[in-house]
């Protein structure tokens, strides 16, 4: 159990796992070094957990091949069962899931309950949809022959996961990789390993065999060496900064490991005049302040056509600075904080440094009274393209917006960064959303929408924002591999 008193009620407290599970057995880390957990909302510390190191990744590693012959060997059905299994015991603790993750994470208790929901949700599909590997049998070329093409699983899969989504982000990779027959090690964020332990316990529950899902928190640069370097490792799937992605891309050249990278972002948002002003300030606000601006699909940039901009300003303002802000377990909070200091500090950086290129802050802009790690949700105008804001994911609540004359203007800013992930427009004219829609370059576009995701659709970026779609039935091909079987000598 905790070495730490868990401050916060559960229903089921043997959900709170403080070790690494390896083998399917849960274990301290080789060193017995541990770390120490804390609540961001209140900065106290809420439990100290296992922190493991590249031996405890390698005996991960080995636990994942020896479990891949009998795992990835039984039916798709058979998986899909089990898969069932564990979706129904997410739902049936989505409770006290949300409460762990709150506590971790900070993002307000019903957006918590929303994220366990979603995690839940792709380990639904996926259970049914690991039974749809469909292969193909193409026409001979040669009489006497079959030529089949069929679906096989990759083998072990690593999967890498950021803090903003703590339990979501491991689902959406565990679900598909089980589901196609793989086995997976996965390395939680530093500042979020319970919710990662929680579900792996149910897993357990759920009757996945042991060494098919492991999970090892530690020293993130030791245990990303060992899951890069491993040969025995034939996926690497990794959410988080483009900045890690680059290096682990590097890291995983020399055993020409599968990726998946789901990286930065930094979200254009367009309102063109003939918007529905209230679809878009409500699209807006969705968009920017979930989780504190805490996600790789938050609006970034707010781009306003000369038209409509003061009427959307004024109502985007006053929608802004009436978001309750405060610890996420409060009833009818809507905004906790943010995850540390560093992501408080960019956050201050960027009001700072669009104030000093000209921007005028028209709601929150500073801390104030609330201190931590809690910031306002912040309203900039007068946005350039001379702001860090501009190029750089502020993955806070900070809203600047831009003014534009012309939709080419709109759309060529909307392009003009590396990034490609997620992008919007509200408009209502058909023509312009056939056009913008497939001028934007970014691999999700929401059109009268700030909210996009759903288990059953393609997610992923373009450009320097990743590689490989999560979500849907494109990403259960991430973890299988086309084989192309040859059989001759059929002849009568
Ligand atoms: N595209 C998406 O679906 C998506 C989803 C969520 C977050 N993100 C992105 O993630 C970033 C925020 O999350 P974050 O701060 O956790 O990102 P991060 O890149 O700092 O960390 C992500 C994960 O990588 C690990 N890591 C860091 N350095 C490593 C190394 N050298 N070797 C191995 N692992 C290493 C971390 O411990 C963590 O588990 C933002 O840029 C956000 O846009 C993208
Ligand atoms: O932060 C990144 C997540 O992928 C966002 S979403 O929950 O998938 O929309």
């Amino acid at each position: 159990m905790p070495t730490l008193p868990f401050p916060f009620d559960l229903r089921d407290a043997a959900l709170l796992r403080d070790e690494l599970l390896v083998d399917g057995a849960w274990a301290p880390a080789a060193g017995g070094a541990r770390a120490t957990i804390v609540d961001p909302a209140t900065g106290t510390a809420i439990a100290t957990v296992a922190d493991g190191g590249a031996l405890d990744a390698r005996r991960a590693v080995d636990a994942a091949h020896a479990a891949f012959g009998p795992w990835s060997r039984r039916t798709a059905k058979d998986r899909a069962t089990v898969l069932r299994r564990w979706f129904d015991l997410v739902v049936e603790h989505a409770d006290d899931l949300a409460t762990i993750l709150t506590a971790e994470q900070g993002k307000p208790l019903a957006e918590a309950r929303g994220e366990i929901l979603y995690g839940a949700g792709f380990i639904e599909w996926y259970a049914e949809e690991g039974k749809r590997a469909y292969g193909e049998l193409i026409p001979t070329n040669v009489e006497g022959r079959e030529l089949l093409a069929i679906k096989q699983p990759i083998g072990v899969c690593a999967a890498i996961t950021p803090w903003n989504f703590p339990m979501a982000m491991i689902a959406r990779k565990l679900a598909p990789a089980l589901a196609a027959g793989c086995t997976a090690v996965v390395k939680p964020a530093p500042a979020t390993p319970l919710s990662a332990l929680a579900l792996a316990e149910l897993a357990q529950r759920a009757g996945i065999p042991a060494g098919v899902i492991n999970v090892v928190p530690g020293d993130a640069e030791a245990i990303g060496g060992e899951l890069t370097d491993n040969p025995l490792v034939r996926k690497l799937t990794f959410t988080g900064s483009t900045a890690v992605g680059r290096l682990l891309m590097r890291r995983s050249a020399d055993t020409v490991k599968k990726l998946s990278l789901e990286l930065g972002g930094n979200a254009p948002l367009i309102v063109f005049d003939d918007a529905d002003l209230d679809r878009a300030v409500r699209g807006a606000i969705d968009s920017k302040f979930r989780n504190a601006g805490q996600t790789c699909v938050c609006a970034n940039r707010i781009l306003v056509q000369d038209g409509i901009h003061d009427a959307f300003v004024e109502r985007f303002v006053a929608a802004a600075a009436a978001l309750r802000v405060g610890n996420g377990f409060e009833p009818d909070v809507q905004q906790g904080p943010l995850i540390d200091e560093r992501a408080l500090a960019k956050v201050r950086d960027h009001v700072a440094d669009a104030v000093a290129h000209g921007g005028t802050v028209r709601c929150g802009g500073d801390a104030g009274e609330l201190g931590g790690t809690f910031f306002p949700p912040t309203v900039i105008t007068g946005a350039t393209t001379a702001m860090r804001i501009a190029d750089e994911e502020t993955f806070g609540p900070v809203a600047p917006i831009f003014r534009f004359r012309e939709e080419d203007e709109a759309v060529a800013l909307a392009n003009a960064t590396e990034s490609g992930l997620a992008a919007y427009f509200f408009t209502r004219d058909a023509a312009r959303i056939a056009r913008v829609g497939r001028a934007l370059e970014h691999g999700v576009v929401g059109v009268n929408t700030g909210l996009i995701s759903y288990e059953g659709a393609p997610f992923g970026g373009v450009k320097q924002s990743g590689l490989g779609r999560e979500g849907s039935r494109h990403g259960l091909d991430d973890f299988l591999e086309l084989k192309y079987l040859c059989i001759d000598g059929l002849a009568g």
